[in-house]
């Protein structure tokens, strides 16, 4: 009896070892088929990329957020698929629902982000536009698109926006740094998020309640962990618990529009101008315009450049003598201003070597590692077909820390910017094309001021408490 179920065992185990990679190999043959079967034939001249295009419903999600998430090596994404299929700078995967492109060559992203969406090729291509909102900036095309963005550029990048919103973010900047130096102990990752929402949503929306704050502050987290998830809407997911977290933000916007309106009260925030904005056909935007682009201003503004900060305490704790040669800079201008007088757009002009400082932070801590398209009609570019539909990933990170492009590039080295003029499509992290990021000179600003008054300020003095970027501790 036992030597025949002995046997029965070995037998499942047998079928199964045979069963199981068979069944794995069919089912990823089931999801290539479903993709590349009508598209890999053709006129013989065009192909699609190398790739492959992984499970059913997952695709290649598991690699990605390995790499991402576990190993923390973000590029061994592309490493892997160079040392599998060459070197083309095009691979073809599926991720976050989608089948996508990927572009990695400084040629075809210039390509992609420059003329091909420009003549409406590609659109934008976020995976959760829903979550963003569909009339946002970010998502809208054609002239709504350019209405909206010259709107923008004028409200944040504009010297003037720009002067204004330094005398208005440098108080909630100096109070919160007092906040710090209280505590003593302080993680940079999450104070600096915590500043730079306060920061955006006064001048977005002039809201000064540390509860209200609050509250956006945890539904904006839920949303932008939706953004970064796989789409599916059933409770219980990432992408369900944005839905909601969106929703009850839309309420909070939506009530502060209505009291303004009737109340017909005005303030001086992106808001306003947004609600005043009146197109070249006499055309206003409706509540949700308003609210979703405030949506997108936070979503662009918000963890990028408070990512930044946290990389600058880190990289200026890491490098003493560049922090030396930053507080020279500082001090050289806080002697020409009286106790209180707060640093103006005048003076960051005259901060050269900070400005090299925050060229080299942005570039090395790579905070927007891709950027989303959507191929609109089926193009051919290189040889290679960008189907109709498919999302394309212009995985920029990747140049900004290669060899090729920069010399020792994951040295911290702000004098590599002294007469450095990168070459086209090697210098991406603001974008590139139509939708080059209007908030570019805001970001810039924001972390010369944090630099300013966090990293080289005589009064205190601070030091990074831990090995990773996580604390910094202040006296
Ligand atoms: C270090 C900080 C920042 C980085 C690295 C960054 C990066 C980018 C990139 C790469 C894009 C291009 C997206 C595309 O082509 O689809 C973009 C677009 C955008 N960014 Fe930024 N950004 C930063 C800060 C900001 C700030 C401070 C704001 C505004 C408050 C902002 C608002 C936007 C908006 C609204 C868009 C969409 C533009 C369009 O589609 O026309 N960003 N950003």
């Amino acid at each position: 009896m036992e030597s025949e179920g002995s046997k029965g065992m070995a037998m499942v185990i047998a079928g199964g070892a045979v069963l199981v990679p068979l069944l794995f190999w069919f089912l990823r043959w089931v999801n290539e088929r479903r993709f590349v079967g009508g598209l890999s034939s053709g006129n013989g001249v065009a192909k699609l990329p190398p790739g492959c295009m992984g499970w059913p419903l997952i695709g290649e999600m598991i690699d990605f957020l390995w790499c991402f998430k576990f190993s923390r090596k973000p590029d061994d994404f592309i490493s892997r698929r160079k040392l599998r299929y060459g070197d083309t700078g095009i691979y073809r995967t599926h991720l976050f629902g989608y089948p996508v492109i990927v572009t990695c060559s400084p040629e075809l992203n210039k390509q992609v982000l420059g003329s091909l969406t420009e003549d409406g090729s590609f659109s934008t291509g976020w995976p959760s536009s829903q979550l963003i909102g569909n009339s946002s900036v970010a998502v809208v095309d054609g002239p709504l698109h350019k209405g909206l963005r010259r709107c923008l550029m004028q409200a944040v990048n504009s010297p003037s926006a720009l002067d204004f919103h330094l005398r208005t973010a440098q108080p909630l900047l100096i109070s919160a740094l007092e906040e710090w130096a209280f505590k003593r102990k302080v993680v940079a990752f999450e104070e600096t998020k915590a500043v730079t929402f306060r920061i955006i949503c006064d001048a977005l929306v002039s809201f000064k309640s540390t509860a209200l704050l609050d509250k956006m502050e945890s539904l904006y987290r839920g949303i932008m962990a939706g953004i970064r998830a796989m789409t599916i809407n059933i409770p219980g997911t990432a992408f369900h618990h944005a839905l909601k977290c969106r929703k009850e933000l839309s309420r909070i916007l939506l009530d502060e529009m209505r009291k303004r309106r009737e109340e017909k009260i005005q303030k001086m925030d992106f808001m306003q101008t947004l609600m005043d904005y009146v197109d070249e056909n006499g055309n206003r935007l409706n509540d949700v315009e308003v609210l979703d682009n405030i949506f997108s201003l936070i979503l662009g503004g918000y963890e990028s450049t408070s990512n930044v900060m946290t990389w600058s305490l880190y990289y200026l704790a890491k490098y003493p003598q560049i922090l030396e040669r930053v507080k020279e800079e500082t001090h050289a201008i806080k002697k020409l201003k009286t106790e209180e007088s707060l640093l103006t757009y005048e003076d960051i002009k005259k901060m050269k070597y900070t400005s090299k400082v925050v060229e080299e932070l942005i570039r090395l801590a790579n905070v927007s590692p891709f950027i989303f398209r959507r191929v609109v009609k089926d193009v051919v570019v290189d040889r290679y077909k960008f189907p109709k539909n498919w999302k394309v990933i212009v995985w920029i990170r990747a140049i900004h820390i290669d060899s090729k492009y920069y010399d020792d590039p994951l040295t911290f080295n702000p004098d590599r910017w002294n007469d450095c003029k990168p070459k086209a499509g090697t210098y991406s992290v603001f974008g590139a094309g139509m939708r080059y990021c209007p908030g570019n000179n805001l970001a810039r600003h924001q972390l010369m001021m944090f630099i300013y008054h966090v990293g080289a300020t005589e009064s205190r003095s601070w030091h990074c408490f831990s090995a990773t970027p996580t604390a910094a501790r202040r006296s």
